[in-house]
């Protein structure tokens, strides 16, 4: 099992791995997958899902006394990667003082309850969990009587042909005030799954396995079974997420915190983009929630006035050093990049930019130069959309270079019928004279010197990560050279 630094730094499992010998000591249904290697250590095939499963199941009895059964056919959870999940949302609720009555919600669930489970058990929290699947609400019902746990974790059945993820849980619970929800949403559309998966035929018409995938390319670091629920949805995560954005619109601070997993980088890009959108009114983040080679990350958002999530940004500094006046220099390439820089004490700045511009410069020039030429128009798709969503944004426009168009943002997602698509667009108008659009992203920036150089600390204040560190190589390219 993969472990590594990257972990969060509360996770016991980032400096102790499961120790497999121990392991396999303790208990023999566990010893049943492991191998005995040359140099005395103890091995256990990835590959197998079998034996994932079953280090699974191990993991939460020895260390969250939890039984917890998990059908074969279905996802199998990676106990430190939950764990690292929850630490993150409890940074967040510790931050914001949120230390009691903590009450969250967990967006499909699965079978294995995993994270209500372990919310609960570890954290205290109490849990309405819902999913769409009857038979894993069924399961994650007998995991949660089977540790005697049905006074913390309710779980609850939603019908998933429904748009809105949220709205009918929380509507049907008017005098509860909820602290977070989570999700881990599947991630794929219909055609990324028949390219990735292969239908398991040992287990049922509904099952998928990545097994099969060795003759196409090289063989997965684990084999990947899952039910067809918990792998594919119309519109693959990136509609999932929307949809919960599209509910927490509305409900806003009836839940204080959303936050979901997102599996795919890509998918962050739209997200950032839908939610960088409402302005003044949503706080959002994104940390990165890697286990060894599985990159995922966790997006956040509030728009409770009163809420911060900076705190789990704490480790977000990062720091290079450059030859002096580093912070003349660098106040020239802020500015020079149109963003904006004050200086909050003598030797530090705090520095913000309303749009993206320190990336694809070369591909912006060719954009501009394409722009002002007299280009036939852009081709649209052959169909008519089933769906259409329209939102008034306050960017600055700029962002209509990209394939959107005269968009800001317009993502169109693919339904069951091939004549029709579902489109979300965001339309870029003016603001209105003396309105003010709000930064993408806030940067706090120390400078210390000594006799030979300075040293340029950023902290990330407001923002998506990504761009801090995107804006910390462009800067370190430019005054390091
Ligand atoms: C990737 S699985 C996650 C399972 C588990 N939470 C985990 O992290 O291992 C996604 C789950 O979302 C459920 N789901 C799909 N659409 C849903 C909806 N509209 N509302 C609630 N759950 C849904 C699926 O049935 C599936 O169990």
């Amino acid at each position: 099992m993969a472990q590594g630094n990257e972990m969060h730094p509360r996770n016991p499992y980032r400096d102790k791995p499961p120790d497999f010998k121990a392991l396999a000591i303790e208990y023999p249904e566990f010893r049943k997958f492991c191998q005995y290697v040359s140099n005395g250590k103890v091995t256990l095939d990835f590959r197998k899902d079998a034996a994932v499963r079953c280090l699974t199941q191990t993991l939460l009895k020895k260390d969250f006394s939890l039984n917890v059964n998990l059908p074969a056919g279905h996802l199998v959870p990676r106990v430190p990667q939950k764990l690292n999940y929850c630490l993150l949302i409890d940074d967040i609720l510790q931050a914001n003082s949120i230390t009691s009555n903590v009450v969250g919600i967990d967006i499909g669930t699965g079978t294995s309850c995993i994270h209500a489970l372990i919310g609960a058990r570890h954290f205290g929290w109490k849990f309405v969990a819902t999913d769409g699947d009857e038979n894993s609400v069924q399961v994650a019902h007998e995991n949660v009587a089977r540790n005697e746990m049905g006074d913390s974790i309710c779980v609850v059945h939603v019908n998933p042909a429904v748009k809105t993820v949220l709205m009918d849980v929380i509507n049907s619970m008017p005098d509860s005030e909820f602290s977070f929800c989570m999700c881990n949403p599947p991630f794929f559309e219909k055609s990324d799954k028949e390219e990735r998966f292969c239908e398991e035929p040992s287990l049922s018409n509904e099952t998928y396995s990545n097994s099969f995938d060795f003759d196409m390319r090289s063989a997965p670091h684990s084999e990947t079974i899952a039910s067809s629920a918990e792998l594919y949805v119309e519109g693959g995560e990136v509609a999932f997420v929307n949809r919960i954005i599209d509910d927490s619109v509305c409900l806003r601070d009836r839940i204080k915190f959303y936050t979901t997993m997102i599996g795919r980088k890509s998918s962050l890009k739209p997200l950032l983009h839908r939610l960088e959108r409402f302005g003044e009114n949503v706080k959002f983040l994104v940390h990165p929630l890697n286990q060894g080679k599985t990159k995922r990350w966790m997006l956040a958002w509030t728009f409770a006035k009163e809420m911060t999530l900076n705190t789990a940004l704490k480790n977000s500094s990062i720091s290079f050093q450059c030859p002096k006046p580093g912070l003349v220099k660098l106040m020239q390439e802020i500015s020079r990049l149109g963003g904006r820089w004050s200086q909050e004490q003598p030797s530090v700045l705090v520095a913000e930019f309303k749009s993206v511009t320190w990336t694809n410069q070369r591909a912006r020039r060719k954009a501009n130069a394409l722009l002002s030429e007299n280009s036939a128009k852009r081709a649209r798709w052959n169909t008519s959309s089933v769906a259409c969503e329209a939102m008034m944004g306050n960017g600055d426009g700029k962002d209509s270079y990209t394939n959107a168009g005269n968009f800001v943002y317009s993502e169109s997602f693919k339904t069951s019928d091939p004549a029709a698509v579902d489109t979300s667009s965001q339309a870029y108008f003016p603001l209105p004279s003396g309105v003010t659009p709000r930064p993408i992203v806030r940067l706090r920036i120390q400078v210390e010197s000594d006799d030979k150089c300075d040293k340029l600390s950023f902290e990330l204040i407001s923002g998506a990560k990504q761009h801090l560190h995107q804006i910390v190589q462009y800067l370190k390219n430019l005054l390091c050279r």
